[in-house]
Parts: C-alpha cells; structure tokens; sequence
C-alpha cells in the first residue's frame, strides 16, 4: 500500500516537473525543473521494481548506515569546496582565470558563493547531520527516530545542494550573503529541516538514557535556530511560480538587519554551536577523559545562544542602521568573548591528565588545535566589533583572514577530527588505516591555515591603512588600484595556503578510504548499547 502511495506521488512530482520545466521562464529554473523530473522519475522506476518485494526485518541496532553516507558526502563535498576556495583565491590573484570563454558562469562572482555555500553547507552541513546523528544514538542508546526518514533527510539535502550549486552557476540568487538560492530551493529545505528537526527530537524522546548529554543541546539549538533563521530571512515573493526570480518581503536597512542577524547567527548556531556539539562529544572521547567541567558546559550553552542572537549589527557599522543598535551589537559581541573562551577552556582542559596524548595520537592534535583556532577567531571577532577597530578592518581582507582562521582553523579541523574518529567505528575496524597519514594531513592543513591567515591580516591591515592615508592637503595618498596591485603578493600566499590545505583533504580521502577497504576488522557491536 505505501508504495503505491510513493509510486503516485513520485509520479505526480515528475510530470509537474516536466510541466514546469516547459513553461520555465529562465534557464537556472528550467535546469531545475529537469533535475528534479529526473530524481522523481528514478525513483518512480525504482519504487515500482521493488513493489512487492519482501521487505527485510526492521533493523534494530543504531542507524549507522546514513551516518556512514555522511562521512562520505562530507569528505566528498569538503574536497570539492576548498577547491573551489583555492580556484577563487588563485583567480584574485591572478585574473586571468577568469576565463573569456567562461564569464557569466565561471568567473569569480559565480564562484564565490558556489565556495561559500559548498563549504557551509555541504561540507559543514552533511558533517553536523552526519555527527548529530551518530552521536544522539550514542548518548541516547536509541536507535534513530522514524526509520527511512533520516535517508529522507540525507539526499534532500545533496539534492538541496545541487541545485544550490548549478543555481548559482547559471545565475539564479537572492543575492543575500550565504542564503543565495532562490524561493523553492529555501522551501526544499524547510521541509528537509523539519524532518531532520523531528528525527533528532524524536530520537531524544525515546532515548534509554535519563539523561540529555549537553552535546545533544548543542546540536539541538543548532537546528531549532538554524530553521528560525532560514524562514524569516528567506521570506520573499516569486515573480512567477514558472521562474526562479523573487522579491524580498523586507526592504532597505530593515532587510540588511534582518540578513546580518541571519548571517551573523548562522556563523553562531551553523559555524559555532553545532560544532560545539561534535567538540562535547568527540574530544572527550578521543582523548578517553570525561568533560572537563559538565557546569561550565551548562553555563556557556546559555550564555552562547542568548548572547549570540543579539550581535548581528557589528556587520553593519556605520551603515545606514541606527547608531544604538550598531553599538548594541558591539556590546554583545564583546560580551559574546566570555562564553566562547568559556567552552574553549572546557575543550582543552577536557585532556588535563591526557596531554601526553597529544604526542602519539595525531587525531587529538588535530581537535585541540581546532579548539584553539576556536579561541582565536572568538578573541579576533569581538575585537574586530569595536565599532573604531571596525573601521579599519571592514570592507578589508582582515575579515576574509577572520572568517577562514575559524573556518580552516575550528569548523575544518574539528571536522577532520570526528571523520578520524567515526571512520573505523562506522566500518567496523580496529584502527585507522595510517596514523602517519594523519599527521601529514595535520601538518599540511596547519601550515596552509597559518599561511592563509597571516597573508590576510598583512593584506588586510595594509589596505585599510592605505585606504585612510592622506597626505598634508587632506588628498588620499593612494588610488584604489595601488592597493589592488599591493596585495597581490599576499594573495599568492593565500592561494598557496589553500592548495596545502586541499590536499591534506585529499589524504584524509584516501585514508578513510583505505581504513573502509584494509584496515584490520574488529568484531562489529551492531545492537544498542547503553549510552557511550
Ligand atoms: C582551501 C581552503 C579555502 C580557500 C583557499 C578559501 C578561499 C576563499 C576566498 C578566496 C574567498 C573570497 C574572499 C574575497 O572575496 O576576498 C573565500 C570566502 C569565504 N570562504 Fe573560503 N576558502 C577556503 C576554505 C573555506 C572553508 C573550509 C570555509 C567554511 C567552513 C570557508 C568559508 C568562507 C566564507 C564564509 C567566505 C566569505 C567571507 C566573507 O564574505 O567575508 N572557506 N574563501
Ligand atoms: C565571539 C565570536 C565572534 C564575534 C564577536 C565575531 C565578530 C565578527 C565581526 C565583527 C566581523 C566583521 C564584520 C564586518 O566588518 O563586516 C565578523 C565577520 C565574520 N565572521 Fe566572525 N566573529 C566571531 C566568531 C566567528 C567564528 C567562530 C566564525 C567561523 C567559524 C566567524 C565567521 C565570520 C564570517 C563568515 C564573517 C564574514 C561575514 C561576511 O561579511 O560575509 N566568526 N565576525
Ligand atoms: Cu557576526
């Protein structure tokens, strides 16, 4: 019966596709359309050939399958988008990459958002699903909520991403900083997340363990703010149900604020708090020590998303906003330092008495130099919010420095951390493939880090100050093409930096792999065992 359901409705999705496509009013929607009709009409065959079929018994140990999918795709799609970051760090330094034969679709205006969105997103993105997944199960000694939904969530988002990417290649965008797609690409995923909303609720609900362990509040805020922010900031009116352009309900400052409280608290639920849960969880376990303070955990969790929320406007000094609420989200910000070191310091001190460790598990070195950088982009950030700080290092590459020393530096390596940590455990091995792998991926993606980082600082500070140089008459000293010309060097080492960092990536690829395919096995505990 519920397949005949699912043949109707994957049926019904692919004719509307197929109309929808014929009546496309642009291209990006036209591409769509047909991608969509294609994923419907596969799954329609597929459907109708297994119709029928015996269905095996319920499964009852932990879903594993869709946590291992989602190493996968994370490896997968953080190769792809620290590609294209070095591709657009090599294109602003050398222009010429901007193609002829390529511009509307490949030049760096296009493929700015296809690397912002493919390392957010689909990097960080598939790691947070991927990680909350496995972890809930484990602190909850429960199998995942609602079956199949979870493979539901998996591919509705690679689909999701995908026509994200092709979307922005072909020219269709809102044009709002890291919520690009367009109207039925953000209602796709509204739908994806509130499945996804379910599933970790619903795992939560029918948990063994009394206990909720303070990684799962973590991920927990990541996903109820995550859907508060899509919703109110994507909130805009086809032109036509047939194309892809629409209008945005909010206008002027009201719609700046209402993108920088968005964009501002995606870096802090997306970027921060849901990396904290994998932090709370995978540190501890790694490093074979409970959590340093499980009181400080409680305090900086609430301290972190209350503070968070109000910091949006240090985007937007000395902009149109009101004065007040500039220097509202200044105060914030600065306040905002307090809880970041706070769950900091409680990652780090997670090793006190396993620091040894740090010399013969290059995986833990790995974590703890996330947590670091951690450290260092929480310091930098509320810095950089002081409103004359701001003036200097807005509009500059300090900010670009800033955002990839948290990025590289805490989303990049935590994430490495946990795809070391989960590759033998989902695959059934006693260890990983190569530890000395592991250290040459640590080494490579640090020194590419430190690179990236210091080049934009040097570069960054540089044109703000020669933007503001004037001479004796009170002329600008220097047009702005001098300070083009004068970062070039620096842009090099940028784009030098993150070509070490790819193909650290690149080894982790190969030494998941290997550990998949010929590490030595261990004897899989597939039943549900009590929280771990
Ligand atoms: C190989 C590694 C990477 C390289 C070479 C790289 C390079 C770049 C470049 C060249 C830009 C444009 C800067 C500009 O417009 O001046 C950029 C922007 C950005 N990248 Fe990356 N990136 C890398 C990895 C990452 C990762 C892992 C993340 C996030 C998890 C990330 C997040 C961002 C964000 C958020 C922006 C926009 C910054 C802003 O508008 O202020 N990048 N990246
Ligand atoms: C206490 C924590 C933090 C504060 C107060 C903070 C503050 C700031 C400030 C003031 C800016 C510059 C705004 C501008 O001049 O345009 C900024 C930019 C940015 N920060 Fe942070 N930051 C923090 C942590 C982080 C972390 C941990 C990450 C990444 C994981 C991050 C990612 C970003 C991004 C992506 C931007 C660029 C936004 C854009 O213009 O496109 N921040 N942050
Ligand atoms: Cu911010």
């Amino acid at each position: 019966m519920w397949d005949y359901v699912k043949i109707a409705v994957y049926g019904v999705i692919a004719v509307c596709a197929a109309i929808a496509a014929s009546y496309a009013r642009d291209f990006a929607y036209q591409v769509h359309a047909l991608i969509v009709m294609l994923v419907a009409a596969g799954l329609f065959l597929w459907t109708v050939r297994r119709t029928g079929d015996p269905k095996p018994a319920p499964e009852t140990g932990y879903m594993d399958d869709v946590v291992r999918a989602g190493v996968i795709a994370t490896a997968f799609w953080g190769v792809i988008g620290f590609a294209a970051g070095t591709f657009v760090a090599s294109q602003l330094a050398f222009p010429w990459l901007n193609f002829e034969w390529a511009q509307g679709h490949l030049n760096f205006g296009r493929l700015r958002p296809l690397h912002t969105s493919a390392v957010i997103f689909a990097f960080g993105g598939n790691a947070l699903i991927a990680t909350s997944f496995y972890v809930v199960q484990r602190t909850s000694a429960a199998r995942l909520w609602g079956g199949n939904a979870a493979w539901f969530v998996f591919w509705g988002y690679q689909l999701f991403i995908v026509l994200a990417a092709t979307g922005y290649v072909l020219g269709a965008t809102q044009s709002k900083e890291y919520a690009e797609p367009e109207w039925y690409v953000d209602i796709w995923l509204t739908i994806i997340w509130v499945v996804y909303l379910a599933i970790f609720l619903g795992t939560i609900f029918k948990r063994k363990e009394p206990h909720i362990y303070v990684a799962n509040w973590f991920y927990l805020s990541f996903i109820v703010t995550v859907a508060m922010l899509h919703i109110v900031n994507n909130l805009s009116i086809p032109v036509s149900i047939f194309g892809s352009k629409s209008v945005q309900v909010f206008a002027g400052v009201q719609d700046a604020m209402i993108q920088w409280w968005y964009g501002h608290n995606a870096v802090g639920f997306f970027l921060t708090a849901g990396f904290l849960g994998m932090m709370y969880y995978f540190v501890p376990k790694q490093a074979e020590r409970p959590v340093y303070s499980y009181k400080l955990s409680i305090i900086h969790f609430w301290a972190l998303i209350f503070l968070y929320i109000w910091a949006g406007p240090h985007h937007l000094h000395y902009t149109a906003l009101p004065d007040w609420a500039s220097t509202l989200g200044m105060v914030f910000s600065i306040m905002l330092w307090m809880p970041s070191w706070g769950g900091m310091i409680n990652g780090l001190m997670t090793l006190s008495g396993a620091w040894d460790k740090l010399r013969t598990d290059p995986v833990i070195r790995m974590m703890v130099v996330a947590v670091g950088f951690y450290g260092m982009s929480t310091f930098e950030g509320p810095m950089m919010s002081i409103k004359a700080v701001n003036s200097l290092s807005h509009y500059t590459d300090w900010t670009i420095g800033h955002v990839h020393s948290g990025a590289l530096g805490w989303n990049g390596m935590i994430t490495f951390g946990a795809l070391y940590f989960l590759a033998p455990r989902l695959w059934g091995k006693e260890r990983l493939y190569s530890n000395a792998l592991v250290s040459w991926h640590f080494w490579l993606a640090t020194i590419g880090i430190v690179l990236y980082a210091a080049s934009m600082w040097v570069s960054g500070i540089m044109e703000g100050l020669m933007w503001r140089e004037v001479d004796a008459q009170g002329f600008l000293v220097n047009s702005f093409a001098d300070t083009v010309s004068a970062k070039f060097p620096m842009y090099v080492v940028r784009a030098i930096g993150g070509g070490l960092f790819v193909l650290g990536a690149l080894i982790m690829c190969f030494n998941i792999w290997k550990t998949a395919t010929s590490a030595p096995a261990r004897q899989p505990a597939r039943v549900a065992a009590p929280a771990e």
